[in-house]
């Protein structure tokens, strides 16, 4: 579990983030949601340690980010996995030797050992005939397969996600989502996701978090988002037509009943 104690942030004076208080639990898929320029990123950074709020509490499982020695901090990015938006891949390294990079950097395992949790990992994410290939010769939705193999490697306890769908197509994206989901609940993963897709919201959503310029606006489930009274966050969530017109479809069938 990560939980955040009144984050706030700010940039030569003009505040960013303000008093942002949530609890990201482990084996659940928790989502940031936000326009663009809300905070989700700057909020993102200062999680995993890039950026450092000027008040506030940061807790890994209790232990509190913000008061840590190096020594704590590196031990604790040892326990962390990231996908980002760009899958962040090594060009010149094979698929195999992408996901096995973090393991050779970090782990004592003999280099048999390593092989095989690699190739584990490749398997789980169901691209172990593709270990020898490169980068460049797979697909966008397969390099990001390779990127969420290659972050859970050292069986992370906390994962980030920075839009882990963009550049990729519907149904790819729901074969990436679907995978961190279930990777998540299989390991007990505390997962954090910043993304604008409105598919992963509904499909994956076990709890989100809505962040309107720059303070907390609504929490919630995916299956409470549906039906929210809160308006900023129906007009972010129902700016599309084709959203609004399943939640007047939704209404009225709930109205037949
Ligand atoms: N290093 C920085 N210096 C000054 N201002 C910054 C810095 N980083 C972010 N900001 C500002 O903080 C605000 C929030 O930015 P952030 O990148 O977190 O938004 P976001 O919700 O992630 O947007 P998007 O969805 O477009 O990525 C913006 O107004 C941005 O200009």
């Amino acid at each position: 579990m990560i939980q955040l104690k009144s984050i706030c942030k700010s940039f030569e004076g003009r505040m960013v983030l303000e008093n942002i208080d949530f609890s990201f639990d482990s084996g659940k898929t928790n989502l940031i949601i936000g326009q663009s320029g809300s905070g989700k990123t700057v909020l993102m950074k200062c999680i995993v340690g890039l950026l450092t709020p000027e008040c506030g509490e940061i807790l890994y499982d209790g232990r509190n980010l913000l008061e840590m020695g190096k020594k704590e901090k590196k031990a604790l990015r040892r326990e962390m996995g990231m996908i980002f938006q760009s899958a962040a891949l090594f060009d010149s390294l094979s698929v195999l030797e992408n996901v096995m990079f973090p393991l050779d950097m970090f782990s004592n395992d003999t280099y048999r050992d390593r092989v095989k949790r690699a190739q584990f990992c490749l398997d789980r994410v169901n691209l172990l005939d593709a270990q020898s290939k490169y980068p460049g010769e797979i697909s966008g939705g397969m390099q990001k397969r390779v990127a969420i193999a290659r972050a859970i490697a050292l069986q992370p306890r906390y994962l980030f996600c920075d839009e882990p769908n963009s550049g990729l197509d519907p149904k790819t994206s729901l074969v990436i989502d679907e995978l961190i989901h279930s990777i998540t609940t299989e390991y007990k993963i505390t997962t954090i996701i910043n993304t604008h897709d409105m598919n992963s919201v509904m499909g994956i959503g076990d709890s989100i978090l809505y962040i309107y310029q720059g303070h907390k606006e609504w929490e919630g489930t995916k299956d409470e988002v549906f039906n929210a009274t809160n308006e900023r966050l129906n007009n972010f969530i129902f700016a599309s037509d084709l959203l609004q017109k399943v939640k007047k479809e939704e209404n009225n069938k709930a109205q037949k009943l």
